[in-house]
């Protein structure tokens, strides 16, 4: 097989355990090019009177998941846009099995997944992150967020628990500060051989 074109990290871990915040260190630290499924929806959303964008803005009300079709392509695209990165932080997928599959389906080729970092953080704490983070989101009230952590208990825990049975998750608590938080990730992409820059 050629070599691979894109190196991944996988980030994953509940609602508000810190994905986003974190990403953005590793990213300034290590070279690594941030890409938020939720955020890349998001964008997506906001295309007028598009079909998919209100197919997008429902799921995301809901707590539920968008077809992989969808975020998959918004990923490469991205992927391709950010051209020569040492590595990409692909941070909320692939959260559940359509995820999983549609990325083998469409990636496997294209990408090595190296190992998935899996912020762990008790739910309470995480809605209370949610509920003041301020960043407007439509879905940071107590109503859309019940429903995200059930989605998360339900379809994301079982992603995390095949990629454990392969071995390939590394798992940092994210209840301590963010300082702290990232100094766990630092050893863990130390002990993965990215030494550049740390
Ligand atoms: N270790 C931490 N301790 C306290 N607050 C945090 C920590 N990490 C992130 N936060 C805050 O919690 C909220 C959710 O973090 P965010 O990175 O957006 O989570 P996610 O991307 O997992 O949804 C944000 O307001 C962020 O500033
Ligand atoms: N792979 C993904 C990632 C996010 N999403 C949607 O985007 C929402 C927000 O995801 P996010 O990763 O930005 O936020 P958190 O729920 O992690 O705080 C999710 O609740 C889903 O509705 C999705 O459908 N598929």
């Amino acid at each position: 097989m050629a070599r691979p074109l894109y190196n991944v990290v996988f980030v994953l871990g509940p609602p508000g355990s810190g994905k986003g915040t974190s990403c953005q260190k590793i990213q300034e630290k290590l070279g690594f090019v941030h890409l938020s499924a939720g955020d890349l929806l998001r964008e997506e959303r906001q295309r007028e009177g598009s079909e998919v964008g209100r197919l997008i803005e429902e799921h995301i009300t809901n707590g539920s998941i968008v077809p992989v079709e969808i975020t998959c392509k918004l990923l490469e695209n991205a992927m391709e846009a950010a051209g020569d990165a040492p590595g990409f932080l692909i941070d909320g997928f692939p959260r559940n099995q359509d995820n999983l599959e549609g990325w083998k389906r469409q990636m496997d080729e294209k990408a090595k997944v190296n190992f998935v970092l899996f912020l762990s953080c008790p739910v309470e704490v995480c809605i209370n992150r949610c509920l003041g983070r301020g960043q407007g989101r439509t879905d940071d009230n107590e109503e859309s967020l019940r429903k995200r952590v059930v989605t998360y208990n339900t379809h994301t825990l079982p992603i995390i628990e095949y990629y454990m049975k392969l071995g390939q998750v590394k798992e940092v608590s994210s209840e301590p500060t963010a300082d702290e938080v990232f100094s766990s990730i630092v050893t863990v992409f130390k002990d993965a051989g990215y030494t550049a820059n740390l």
